[in-house]
């Protein structure tokens, strides 16, 4: 399975600060890569890094093809008109498809000739999405392109990114906040925190190989990998790996992709990532 995006042994940092350490970590091509995690995690860098604004104190960061980037502040032009902004686009890059990019737009009944300034939040970032879609791109990355969209803007924003994803074999790259956005599309789930990597892997995948187990405080949790724990009275909730615990007393459920993502950034020292092979894995 060939590699769109390949992180070997990454570290950045900004002057003395580490913000990225030792991250490793592979998207198959033709995925829908969600990348999540909490403020200041790291996510902006990581992704400047994958698209080359961003140069790494050690490791490497290598993309199989061209990638396109929408920033989380989408820098559209606010005074110049849709139709500008594509003439624009035709002129900054090598591949670039037009055609495409207006049908999309007329799609969507985005008016070239409205001022970027004039139209909705939703619609600059279509604009912006457009944008980067219309330079075909093997890999397109996306810092928080939902952030300030009301649900259903989110949700029609998505939809559109999927049926590119669907037409063609695009890779997608996505930070969000909102992990409920990302279970709708994302297929593969990245987890950063404090500047570590602590999941990569098939979203799919991660939910089998994990219960949510719950019991009284004193079950023993023999035969299980506890990723977290957290006690309510006289109740503990974990989220485990694997097995469940061998003590009957406890009750196993699968967990939902908020579960599985909070119980991980509740125990930063806990990791699943796949054995890479490759220099530096
Ligand atoms: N240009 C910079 N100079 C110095 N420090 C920086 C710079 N950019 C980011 N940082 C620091 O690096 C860390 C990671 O920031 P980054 O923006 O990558 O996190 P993030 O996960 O995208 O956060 P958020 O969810 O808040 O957008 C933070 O502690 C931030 O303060």
């Amino acid at each position: 399975m060939s590699s769109a995006l390949e992180v070997t042994g990454l570290g950045v940092r900004y002057r003395r600060t580490w913000v990225l350490r030792d991250c490793s970590l592979a998207v198959p091509a033709g995925r829908v890569a969600a990348l999540v995690g909490p403020n200041g995690a790291g996510k902006t860098t990581l992704m400047h890094t994958a698209v080359g604004l961003v140069r790494p104190a050690l490791g490497s960061v290598r993309v199989s093809g061209e990638a396109a980037f929408v920033a989380q502040d989408k820098p559209l032009y606010e005074s110049l008109t849709v139709a500008e902004m594509l003439a624009f686009g035709r002129r900054m890059n090598r591949r670039w498809d037009g055609d495409a990019a207006a049908a999309r737009l007329a799609g969507l009944s985005i008016p070239l000739r409205r001022k970027v300034g004039r139209l909705s939040g939703g619609q600059q970032a279509q604009v912006a999405v457009t944008l980067a879609l219309a330079s075909r791109p093997d890999l397109l990355v996306l810092d928080e392109p939902l952030a300030n969209l009301d649900p259903l803007a989110r949700h029609e924003v998505m939809r559109s990114i999927m049926a590119e994803v669907a037409e063609r074999r695009l890779t997608v790259l996505l930070s969000s906040h909102v992990v409920s956005d990302l279970e709708e599309t994302g297929d593969w789930l990245i987890v950063l925190n404090a500047g570590r990597l602590q999941v990569s892997g098939d979203i799919e995948e991660l939910l089998d190989g994990h219960l949510v187990v719950t019991g009284p405080d004193e079950a023993s949790t023999a035969g299980t990998q506890v990723v977290s724990a957290s006690r309510t009275g006289g109740q503990v909730g974990m989220l485990v790996r694997g097995a469940p615990p061998l003590d009957p007393r406890w009750q196993a459920r699968s967990p939902g992709l908020d579960e599985l993502v909070m119980g991980y950034l509740r125990s930063p020292e806990s990791a699943a990532l796949p054995k890479l092979t490759g220099v530096g894995a």
